[in-house]
């Protein structure tokens, strides 16, 4: 099992670029399974959740191919599908996999697929997507631990229906918006989710005839087409990954350039990091958008709640936690989207910082210094924030478990190796 090995102390600088978003790249490798025509992603990331996806749909029968000299280019192909199965196997490694319910349903009238398993992060149930494509004519039984959907004997095609989640769900909304787009008639979703990653996906359905509007807000409207076309799409920037490498410069101090950042996706991130005291720049030249941060001396504890977007992500939760943990003064942190997110707070504590949890908030009270110990990632965030406290901490700190992390940062260590960091992979 790989282990990072870092030795902290060093402050980053230099220029790395952001790769493209795995919370988008996911859906829209899902959405090829919405035509008969080649589809063609660009920028998509190099993850180990993006291998999933393809091996998940290789086993469905779609064709996927590199594109060679484009930029993490990758295209696909679903002529039709061999089995319209999503097998545990593959889904319990990664809770994306429920994407492929809509596209499945809209093109080919029945899905087979995994419950997702139950993560460290917290229980994450299913019930909206199963709720939602009711609503549109699905009949949907979970029988061995399967979603077993079809439509009714009859019946060709979803129809359109007003979909009012109980609470905003992205994967939930983006199933949706894939399912509607092929359905009869129109679609409402109340609540929508309005994350960076679901109006990317609108988009890339829209260049593929779908008629969409709204997305952005939490109100879209879907006017279903009976068929969608091939298209060409870039995977936006991935804020998450951004937002990683900004909180890693404010914890360690230095001055960093992140090309093909969208400093419009991380606005109520980079607000924390500016009052923190770092100071963050954003721009675009010729060659796209960006952000430079620039950091020095310890930075002011800032206290957040995570909420859907445009609020604080709780994506982000554990990595400023890192930068709290070092921070001059007490924050106080709260979790409000997942019960138990706050597994990386032990494996902080074990590297010195100081922080006590009470069911979803954090206290954390900062220290001057961390110093180095033998960690061990449990999700993939928690090990960002263990990676950028080793940053920090005075020492070795080995990041055991880094499979959660290949899950989700494209060559995090070389992209902070070319910032400056003392860090290495060991096999
Ligand atoms: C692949 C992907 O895009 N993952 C992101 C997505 O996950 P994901 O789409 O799984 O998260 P949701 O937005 O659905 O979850 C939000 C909340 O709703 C609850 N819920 C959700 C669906 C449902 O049917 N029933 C239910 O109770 C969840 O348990 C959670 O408490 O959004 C999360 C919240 O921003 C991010 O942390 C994940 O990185
Ligand atoms: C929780 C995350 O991903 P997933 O929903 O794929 O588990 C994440 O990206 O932080």
């Amino acid at each position: 099992m790989d282990k990072l090995l870092i030795r902290g102390g060093r402050k980053l600088s230099g220029e790395i670029t952001v790769s493209g978003a795995k919370n988008a790249a996911l859906p829209e490798l899902c959405a090829a399974l919405l035509t008969d025509e080649p589809v063609t992603l660009t920028n998509v990331p190099r993850l180990r959740d993006v291998s999933t996806m393809r091996q998940l749909l290789t086993h469905m029968g779609v064709h996927t191919e590199d594109v060679a000299g484009e930029r993490g280019g990758l295209l696909l192909h679903a002529r039709g599908v061999l089995k319209a199965e999503a097998p545990y196997e593959l889904v319990k490694t990664m809770r994306a996999s429920v994407l492929v319910l809509g596209p499945l349903l809209a093109r080919f009238g029945a899905a087979r697929v995994s419950l997702p398993g139950g993560c460290a992060i917290g229980s994450r149930p299913v019930d909206q997507h199963i709720k939602g494509m009711q609503a549109m004519g699905a009949e949907i039984v979970v029988e061995h631990g399967y979603m077993v959907a079809r439509l009714p004997a009859g019946r060709k095609r979803l129809h359109g229906a007003r979909i009012a989640t109980d609470m905003v769900t992205v994967t939930g909304t983006e199933n949706f918006l894939m399912a509607a787009a092929l359905a009869e008639g129109e679609t409402l979703l109340e609540n929508a989710a309005q994350e960076p990653e679901v109006t990317d996906l609108a988009e890339m359905l829209i260049k593929m005839g779908a008629k969409i509007e709204g997305h952005g807000t939490s109100r879209i409207h879907v006017q279903g087409v009976e068929r969608l076309n091939g298209c060409t799409h870039e995977v936006v920037a991935d804020r998450i990954e951004t937002g990683t490498f900004l909180c890693a410069v404010a914890a360690t101090g230095g001055d960093v350039l992140l090309r093909q950042a969208r400093a419009d996706h991380l606005d109520a991130v980079i607000d924390k990091l500016t009052d923190a005291g770092a100071e963050v720049e954003a721009g675009s030249n010729a060659a796209g958008p960006f952000i430079r941060i620039r950091a020095s001396g310890r930075l002011k504890a800032q206290t957040f709640r995570t909420t859907e977007y445009p609020g604080f992500p709780t994506d982000m939760q554990a990595q400023f936690m890192a930068v709290n943990a070092v921070a001059d003064g007490t924050s106080k942190v709260t979790e409000t989207i997942f019960e138990n997110r706050f597994m990386h707070v032990n494996e902080l504590v074990r590297l010195g910082a100081r922080i006590q949890t009470e069911g979803k908030v954090a206290m954390v009270e900062g220290v001057p210094q961390l110093s180095g110990a033998t960690v061990m990632a449990t999700d993939l965030r928690a090990s960002a924030s263990l990676v950028i406290a080793g940053l920090v901490a005075e020492g070795e700190t080995t990041v055991d478990r880094i499979y959660h992390l290949d899950r989700g940062y494209d060559q995090m260590e070389v992209k902070l190796r070319a910032l400056g960091a003392d860090i290495e992979r060991i096999k």
